[in-house]
């Protein structure tokens, strides 16, 4: 089976590496992989965050493992050139509507968590964020008003079938799951979200077996720390998601724990973690290759059919964490290489 391997910017590089030493160990031979260039790295080299050549191999792979985008010489350039513009047009051009975003506690780390141990202990939650729209893909620009004052603007929208086929998504993987779903928008405010919510009680209908709620987005932060426990499918938007996952990475000990899926509607998908290049890192060492190395698990569970060679992987790292590896966002000394180290060493 074919990877396409997108390593991109800063702690990108590292986290890959290690990421990349673990499926040697598991899957050896059965998988090959083309690298390619991607993000600040492929501008830099090419003129193009995402050049035509990393696109065909995302294409033809089987799936995508990508670490981060984001480079700080970048942020002068034109948006449509920026780094970031690589991960929003793999998630575009392949159709990668469905994220899924896990945050599952590690009873091993519960005192890393920002909270209590007793509320991080209950956190297995996960977060089904839309990524093809919203208020990332609507018009945007920059005109002058009436009064010639500067003005910015991105367009919020979703149509009712945007929102059917991720919430579907939702509610398949809450049936599958423990059978909660939670619907968070802000349909106090926008229409987006009225529409979002009136789409999700209409298809609710198909699933009675799930029990269904809704949330504001500003009581469902609230909530994610008072008891995240609570939880068990977040269906969300695409700029909500983003959030909400990077706040959840908190309640489990640190955003370099988090993996997710971006998948299409046939389950082709993109696999990273939801942290970006930490440019303040990047090159020392430093980054958690973790996360990296758990959306591997998932590539092979959702995408290549490996699930027992997943559960490898997942099972080395909870007895990493057990045995007391930690890198500096979780309160130790490690470095990168060292915990890919201790993981296959549990392989
Ligand atoms: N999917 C992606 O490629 C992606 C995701 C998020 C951000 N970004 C981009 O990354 C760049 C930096 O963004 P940011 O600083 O807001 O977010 P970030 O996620 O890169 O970093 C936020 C903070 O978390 C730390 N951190 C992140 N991952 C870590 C890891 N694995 N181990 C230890 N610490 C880790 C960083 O050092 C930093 O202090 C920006 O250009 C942004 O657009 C890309
Ligand atoms: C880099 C950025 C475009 C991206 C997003 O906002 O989706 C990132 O924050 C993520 O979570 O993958
Ligand atoms: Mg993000």
């Amino acid at each position: 089976m074919l990877i396409a391997l997108l390593p991109g910017d800063g702690i990108g590089l590292e986290v890959i590496t290690e990421t990349r030493r673990v499926l040697d160990a598991v899957c050896g031979d059965r998988l090959t992989y083309e690298e390619a260039l991607v993000g600040g790295a492929a501008y830099k080299a090419m003129g193009h965050p995402l050049p035509p050549e990393t696109l065909a191999i995302a294409r033809r792979a089987d799936a995508i493992l990508f670490g981060a985008v984001g480079d700080p010489d970048c942020d002068s350039l034109e948006r449509k050139l920026r780094p970031e513009q690589a991960i929003l047009g793999l998630r575009a051009e392949l159709g990668l509507f469905a994220n899924l975003r896990p945050a599952k506690g590690f009873k091993e780390l519960v005192n890393e968590s920002a909270l209590r141990p007793e509320i991080a202990g209950a956190i297995d939650l996960l977060i089904v964020r839309e990524l093809n729209g919203d208020v990332y893909f609507g018009e945007k620009g920059m005109r002058k008003t009436d009064a010639g004052r500067r003005q910015g603007y991105d367009i919020m929208s979703y149509d009712e079938d945007e929102v059917a086929r991720i919430a579907r998504v939702g509610f398949e993987t809450a049936r599958a799951r423990r059978g909660k779903l939670c619907s968070v928008d802000k349909a106090n405010v926008l229409e987006t979200s009225q529409l979002w919510r009136d789409v999700v009680i209409e298809l609710s209908a198909d699933y009675p077996d799930v029990e269904l709620s809704h949330m504001y987005v500003d009581n469902a932060a609230m909530q994610l720390v008072r008891n995240p426990g609570q939880f068990d499918v977040v269906v969300t938007g695409n700029l909500f998601g983003d959030i909400l996952s990077d706040q959840a990475s908190m309640c489990v000990g640190s955003i370099g724990l988090l993996p997710s899926a971006s998948l299409d509607a046939n389950a082709k998908g993109l696999y990273e973690p939801i942290h970006g290049s930490a440019p303040d890192i990047a090159g020392q060492g430093k980054a958690n290759p973790l996360a990296t190395i758990l959306s591997a698990a998932m590539m092979l569970r959702y995408s290549l059919g490996m699930a027992a060679e997943a559960d490898r992987i997942e099972a080395a790292v909870a007895k990493a964490l057990a045995g007391g590896a930690r890198t500096a966002d979780l309160g130790g000394t490690m470095r990168t290489a060292e915990m890919g180290e201790a993981v296959l060493r549990q392989l």
